[in-house]
C-alpha cells in the first residue's frame, strides 16, 4: 500500500517555547485512517496543521501521496486534502447548499455539477437534501452543522481528509452517532483521514492505528488492539483507562473469533457481527461455557467459548 502520508523527523519549535512536535516519524497508508491521540498540548494540532501548511515544521520532512510537501505548489497541496475542525466556521449567511459548495465554486465547476454534488453529500452525511438544501447554519443543531462541515471538506472529493476534534463541541449522544456516521462514510468513499482527538475512545473507534503523543513525542503507534493489549507505557494505560481490555473485546467480532465447529444445543445465540464484548455478557448473563454463533440469516455457522474470547482478545494484540 502506498503512503499516502508520511512524517520523517518532523519537529517545530514556536519562538521562545520547547518543541511543539520533536522527531515524529509516521506514515498512513492510503484509504485507512490515523487518529492522533494524547492530552492538551502534546502536540496534535500543530501536526495536523504543519500538513496542510498552515504551520511549517522547523526541521524534518512531510510527504503527501510521495511528494514533499515544500516543493508542492500550495493549491495543488490543498486540493488534495479536505479540512475539518471542531467549531466548523459555516459562512452564516450562506446556506447550507452554497456552504457546501465554497470549492467547487472556486474551481469553477458548472452549476449543474455543483447541485448534483451538493445533493450527493447531503446524503452521505444524513440530511435529506429537500429538507436541508436551503437553511442557514442557524437553523441546524450542532450535529447538523458538523455534518455540513464533514460534507464541505468532501465536497471536490480530495483524497484525504484532516479531522481536528471534528466532534469535541458535541454532546456525548450526538458525538457517538457521528463517530459511527464517519465509519460508514469510510466504508464507502476509502478516503485517507488524520483525526486529531484527546479522547482515546474516539482513537480507539476510528482509528485503523492509533498515534499516541506525549510533549512532542510519539511513544507509541499501533492499531487499537495492540495499543489496547499492550500499551507502551504507564501514560498511554492512563489515557487507555481501568476499561481497556473491555474495550479490546469491544473492537473485535465474533466472527473473527469463533470456531467453526457448529453446535446445537441450547446454548445461547450470537450474531456474528457482534462484538466479544457482547458475547462475553451473554454467556455470564446466561451462565452457559458457549455460545452458537449465527449469521445474517439466523443459520447456526459456529461457537464460541470464553476461552476463545480470551484467547482472540489476545491473539488480537499481536
Ligand atoms: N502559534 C503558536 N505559537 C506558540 N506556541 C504554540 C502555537 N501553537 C501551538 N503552540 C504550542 O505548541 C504546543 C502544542 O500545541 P498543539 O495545539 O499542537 O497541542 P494539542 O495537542 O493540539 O492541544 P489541544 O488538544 O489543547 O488542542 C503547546 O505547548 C502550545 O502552547
Amino acid at each position: 500500500m502506498a503512503h499516502a502520508i508520511e512524517f520523517r523527523n518532523v519537529s517545530k519549535q514556536f519562538a521562545g517555547s520547547r518543541n511543539a512536535v520533536e522527531r515524529l516519524s509516521f506514515a498512513v497508508e492510503e484509504g485507512t485512517t490515523m487518529a492522533l491521540v494524547g492530552p492538551s498540548g502534546c502536540g496534535k494540532t500543530t501536526s495536523l496543521k504543519m500538513i496542510n501548511r498552515l504551520t511549517d515544521p522547523t526541521d524534518g520532512e512531510i510527504l503527501v501521496q510521495g511528494r514533499s510537501i515544500r516543493t508542492l505548489p500550495l493549491l495543488e497541496l490543498r486540493r488534495s486534502l479536505g479540512y475539518v475542525i471542531q467549531y466548523i466556521g459555516l459562512f452564516p449567511h450562506m446556506t447550507v447548499a452554497d456552504n457546501i459548495a465554497v470549492v467547487p465554486k472556486m474551481l469553477k465547476w458548472p452549476k449543474a455539477k455543483i447541485d448534483t454534488r451538493v445533493d450527493e453529500l447531503l446524503e452521505l452525511v444524513g440530511l435529506p437534501p429537500t429538507e436541508y438544501r436551503y437553511r442557514r447554519p442557524r437553523a441546524l443543531s450542532g450535529g447538523q452543522q458538523q455534518r455540513v462541515g464533514v460534507a464541505r471538506a468532501l465536497a471536490a472529493d480530495p483524497p484525504i481528509l484532516l479531522m481536528d476534534e471534528p466532534f469535541g463541541a458535541l454532546d456525548p449522544i450526538t458525538r457517538l452517532r457521528l463517530q459511527d456516521e464517519l465509519v460508514q462514510i469510510q466504508r464507502k468513499l476509502h478516503k485517507t483521514i488524520v483525526i486529531v482527538t484527546h479522547d482515546m475512545d474516539e482513537a480507539v473507534r476510528l482509528g485503523d492505528r492509533i498515534a499516541v503523543l506525549q510533549n512532542g513525542h510519539l511513544v507509541q503507534l499501533g492499531s487499537p488492539a495492540t495499543v489496547l493489549a499492550k500499551p507502551a507505557n504507564d501514560f498511554v494505560a492512563d489515557l487507555l483507562g481501568q476499561d481497556r481490555l473491555l474495550k479490546l473485546l469491544r473492537k473485535t467480532t465474533v466472527g473473527a473469533a469463533m470456531a467453526r465447529s457448529p453446535i446445537t444445543t441450547d446454548a445461547p445465540r450470537i450474531g456474528e457481527k457482534a462484538s466479544l464484548e457482547e458475547a462475553l455478557l451473554a454467556l455470564l448473563a446466561t451462565g452457559m461455557p458457549g455460545a452458537a454463533v449465527i449469521n445474517d440469516a439466523g443459520r447456526i455457522i459456529g461457537s464460541l467459548s470464553a476461552a476463545e474470547i480470551v484467547g482472540a482478545a489476545k491473539a488480537a494484540a499481536c
